[in-house]
């Protein structure tokens, strides 16, 4: 019999056969890790294409099986799970100080850590440890002795800006860039810091059942009594908030456009449709919708100092569109009442069950019998075979299937992104990532019944499409 080790080892090389074939028919090579990352290169492009995408994906899990099967037990724990705090705490160091854009100014020989830390006023022994850690985990490259250079990883970090303007405005140092950094130093900031409380959250017997929005790790992490959006409101808080808004648009800018139009079928609704992006932030996900269906109506809604920022984006990258902006409060009554989709992007993923039932009531009860819900989050996925009935819902076989022997039926260390993302939402929040059952649970609750659900190539988001009952 095949050995798991050899079955694994099997299963990345017949991924890399299908990744080189593919590259190959286009004349093209895979991009390297020491290459600069230009998202918009043919190779980084095709990279993207589902067949390639679909092999990357296999490697990942087949390799992280491999790497938890071949690393003594112990030092697996310790080296890739315990300490990896500290690797989120480097890359936060490199993305404030702005290391990213002064090494694309440096070139790619790059410069010397004493260079680094006197441009960025730190110090630099210390400096040559946070950056030789990420650059052993292939972020950035040790060229020389204490001399680090951009790569792949590294330069998609890039926000476009000189090193000085990067400086000397935060509140500019994203304007224009894909908020992939914005993104990064949420997650290592707020989100890093709000961690290391879950543990006494989750024991505490003051905590350990809650469902509140506020006394959570985030408020201990940061030290507040205010909830996150209350927090980002305070004043000397403008670039956080700012800052927050823009890693929201990462979540688009990462993904290719197409995972937003290829789920749910947006060219079936009629010329002057109505498209609500429910707490939309600046409204990124209807603006992709708009670019591709031109004909149909959107509003965005959101609080009243975040509609501000929705109106100068939506000026800036669709002057033309056919767009309204509401403030309203997810809570109260839903404004729109003629709308023929409501889509919630990574919405109910920020609160627990209650207020999230609430917000889905409010919906319902402005709806019209042939108005549909659009809901784009991460569904989380067992680790096991899934047998709930959530199986029998149309598109769920492509959602809850399990990957091929002897991976973990959830493709492990691949999917690893949503279960991640489930315990910042809980450290930030109380928020959950949910099953495909679970949100067939809090729909019913609501009044709502899911009618399909689309997994959709190249995105980290399922769509999932409800109606009225
Ligand atoms: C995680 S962001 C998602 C934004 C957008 N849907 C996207 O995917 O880019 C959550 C949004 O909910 C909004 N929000 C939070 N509490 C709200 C409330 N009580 N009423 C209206 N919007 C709210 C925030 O301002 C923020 O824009």
């Amino acid at each position: 019999m095949t050995s798991p080790l050899r079955q694994l080892s099997a299963l990345i090389s017949s991924s890399v056969d299908v990744i080189e074939r593919e590259f190959a028919s286009q004349g093209l090579s895979y991009p390297s890790l020491d290459d600069f990352f230009d998202p918009t290169s043919h190779a980084e492009v095709f990279a993207r294409v589902p067949v390639v995408a679909e092999a990357a994906r296999l490697i990942v899990a087949a390799a992280g099986q491999l790497s938890a099967l071949v690393h003594p037990p112990g030092l697996y724990q310790l080296r890739l799970i315990v300490l990896q705090s500290f690797d989120a705490a480097a890359l936060n160091v490199v993305v404030v100080k702005g290391i990213v854009e002064l090494l694309r100014e440096a070139g790619p020989k790059g410069l010397h850590v004493d260079h680094i830390a006197s441009k960025t006023r730190m110090d630099s022994a210390k400096l040559a440890r946070v950056l030789r850690l990420l650059a052993s985990n292939h972020i950035f490259r040790e060229t020389s002795p204490d001399v680090f250079a951009n790569n792949r990883l590294s330069s998609a970090l890039d926000t476009g800006k000189s090193h000085t303007a990067h400086q000397a405005s935060p509140m500019l140092r994203h304007e224009g860039a894909s908020g992939l950094a914005a993104l990064v130093e949420v997650q290592t900031g707020e989100g890093l810091k709000s961690s290391g409380w879950i543990s006494e959250f989750m024991t505490s017997s003051s905590t350990a059942t809650s469902h509140e929005i506020v006394n959570i790790p985030f408020n201990k992490g940061v030290g507040t009594e205010l909830t996150i959006w209350q927090w980002w409101e305070t004043p000397g808080n403008e670039y956080l908030k700012a800052r927050f808004n823009k890693a929201m648009e990462a979540y688009t800018s990462q993904e290719q456009p197409e995972a937003i139009l290829n789920g749910f079928v947006w060219g079936d609704l009629e010329p002057g449709s109505k498209v609500v992006d429910v707490a939309g932030g600046l409204g990124t996900v209807a603006s992709v919708v708009a670019t591709a269906h031109s004909g149909l109506r959107f509003v965005v809604e959101d609080r009243p100092s975040v509609i501000e920022h929705s109106r100068k984006f939506w000026k800036a990258h669709l002057p033309k569109a056919n767009v309204e902006f509401e403030v309203f409060d997810l809570f109260g009554e839903q404004p729109v009442k003629d709308a023929d989709v409501y889509i919630l992007r990574n919405i109910l993923h920020d609160w627990p069950e209650w207020h999230s039932v609430q917000m889905l009531r409010s919906l319902r009860n402005a709806a019209q019998p042939t108005t549909k819900l659009v809901i784009m989050e991460h569904v989380v996925v067992y680790a096991c075979e899934d047998t709930t009935e959530a199986r029998a819902i149309p598109g769920a076989e492509g959602m809850v299937a399990g990957a091929p022997e002897p991976l973990l039926p959830n493709f492990g260390v691949a999917a690893h992104f949503s279960y991640l993302s489930d315990l910042l939402m809980m450290a930030l929040l109380n928020g959950e990532e949910r099953t495909l059952a679970s949100f067939a649970q809090l729909l019913r609750k609501a009044g709502w019944k899911i009618c399909e659900v689309h997994s959709v190539p190249g995105s980290v988001f399922k769509q999932i499409v409800a109606q009225p009952v």
